[in-house]
């Protein structure tokens, strides 16, 4: 049978650009489909923005810094409506640029929802189109307790459209959005009050990256409360009202409610009961290491598939896929040294096992090897304020099985260990490496 495509691509955000245009590359016939903006959640409601916010905040912490530094006068006011238009700015450009990139690549963008008819068709506006080989990548979406008043709150993708900046913020979940948010908003003058069902945030992470972590942010006025879950908010004239259950119940006034309690896989109302696609408890797309679905003809990657919710993953997938449907070339992506970076303030970082981890799985041959000190940079100013390194390394020939930062920089720095750690390097690597002078990088080079 003669398709009107080798490939149909449902989503156009990090996952199905990078697969629409690697399978492209290859000489197949590519349409994809964005119901949305080019980009998905990444560019237009996630990654961009949000980091865009942090290069806002960071000029307002790098003014309190400015005093020890020999500066007066550094008053400065800041203009969220003027910012926020300029991000928008910025994000269109992007969209400019992607358009092109798929133009270039021979791909064919439809700018529409798409939703299955049967495994080989694709229903978009009432047209009806075929494709040899169909990708679903689709991403997710912020999932909302079920508590009474929760219509009152808003979702990280409102808060890249807020009108003003609230004066006093409460958000709901302490993970990486929650942390994030609250970092930036703190730094640009909102009153946060960070709540979360955990003791600590960042669960998943390792304890003393958490807990650095949300020492830095109490230091700065953040409000952490642990072991906690959102009632039912209230909306009255002048606030909202957030009943939050503590060890006793306790009410949290706020302008604004964020939640970010995790997001949930976009598979409602695609059609997958119509086509043999299975979906897990969470809704997530059932794939196997190459992606595909159980439907032989159907892939998804990113989000959807609910494996890891970051970009680069979600780009590796798409282009593993594409590699192997298209290129011949058999490829599946490794999931154990994918590192990831939380970009609040302090900054954290880590790439492979938290020391809890690797205890699970090697139990007493691991050892930790860990640093608090002040960067130099807070030195010559009465914040306090800590960097942490650790390394988990395991068996007399001490292979590093992780490494964890906190502190100025950790993106950056984790981002260039991670190559060594997937190579297997061991603790007497990183010693015999010099270090550069002055950085915190260094320290990584420097344990006893
Ligand atoms: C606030 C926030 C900050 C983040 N920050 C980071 C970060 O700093 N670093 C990082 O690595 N990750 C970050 N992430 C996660 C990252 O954005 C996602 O992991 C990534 O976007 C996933 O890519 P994807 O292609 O799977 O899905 P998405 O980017 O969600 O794209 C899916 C696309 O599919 C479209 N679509 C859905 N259904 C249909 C349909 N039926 N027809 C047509 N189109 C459809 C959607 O409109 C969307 O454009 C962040 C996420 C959020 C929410
Ligand atoms: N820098 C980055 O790479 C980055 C930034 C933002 C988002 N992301 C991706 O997006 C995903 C979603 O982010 P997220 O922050 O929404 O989810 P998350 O899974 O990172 O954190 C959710 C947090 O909410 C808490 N929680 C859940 N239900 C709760 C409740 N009812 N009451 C109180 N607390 C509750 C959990 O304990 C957890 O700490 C992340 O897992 C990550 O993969 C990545």
């Amino acid at each position: 049978m003669a398709f009107d495509y080798d490939l149909f691509v449902i989503g156009a955000g990090p996952g199905g650009l990078a697969a629409a245009k690697k399978a492209a590359s290859y000489g197949a016939r590519v349409a994809i489909a964005e119901q949305e903006a080019l980009g998905g959640t990444c560019v237009n409601r996630g990654c961009t923005p949000k980091k865009f916010i942090v290069h806002a905040a960071d000029v307002a912490l790098q003014d309190q810094l400015a005093h020890s530094y020999g500066w007066s006068d550094c008053k400065r006011h800041f203009d969220w409506t003027k910012f926020i238009k300029s991000v928008h700015q910025e994000i269109e450009n992007i969209h400019g640029s992607y358009l092109d990139q798929l133009q270039k690549a021979g791909v064919e963008l439809i700018p529409s929802k798409a939703t299955f008819v049967d495994p080989h068709t694709i229903e978009i506006h009432g047209r009806k189109v075929t494709a040899d080989k169909i990708l679903i990548a689709v991403g997710g979406h912020p999932l909302k307790p079920e508590i009474p008043g929760i219509e009152f709150s808003i979702s990280s993708r409102q808060m890249f459209d807020l009108p003003y900046l609230p004066k006093r913020l409460a958000i709901i979940g302490g993970g990486y959005i929650g942390v994030e948010f609250s970092s930036m908003m703190n730094a640009l003058g909102c009153e946060v009050t960070l709540i979360d069902r955990d003791e600590m945030i960042l669960s998943g992470f390792d304890d003393d990256i958490r807990s650095c972590v949300q020492e830095g942010l109490s230091k700065r006025g953040v409000k952490f409360i642990g072991n906690s879950t959102a009632k039912e908010i209230k909306f009255s004239e002048e606030c909202l009202l957030l009943t939050i259950s503590d060890k006793s119940e306790k009410i949290i006034t706020a302008d604004t409610i964020l939640v970010a309690t995790g997001r949930a896989p976009n598979t409602k109302n695609l059609g997958l009961e119509k086509v043999g696609v299975s979906l897990g408890e969470k809704g997530e797309i059932k794939v196997d290491e190459y992606s595909r679905t159980t439907q032989e003809n159907i892939f998804a990657v990113g989000d959807c598939t609910n494996r890891m919710q970051l970009t680069p993953v979600a780009k590796a997938e798409a282009i593993a896929f594409a590699d192997t449907v298209f290129g011949k070339k058999q490829q599946k992506v490794s999931y154990d040294y994918v590192p990831s970076a939380v970009f609040a303030r302090p900054e954290a970082a880590s790439v492979g096992m938290s020391e809890a981890k690797a205890k699970e799985k090697f139990g007493e041959s691991v050892k930790c090897y860990r640093d608090r000190f002040q960067p130099l940079l807070l030195q010559l100013t009465q914040d306090e304020q800590q960097a942490t390194i650790k390394l988990v390394v395991e068996g007399e020939s001490e292979r590093v099985l992780g490494a964890h930062m906190v502190g100025e920089n950790a993106a950056d720095i984790i981002q260039s260990l991670a190559v060594a750690i997937r190579k297997g390097i061991t603790k007497q690597d990183l010693d015999e490496t010099l270090g550069i002078h002055p950085t915190s990088g260094e320290e990584f080079h420097l344990f006893e």
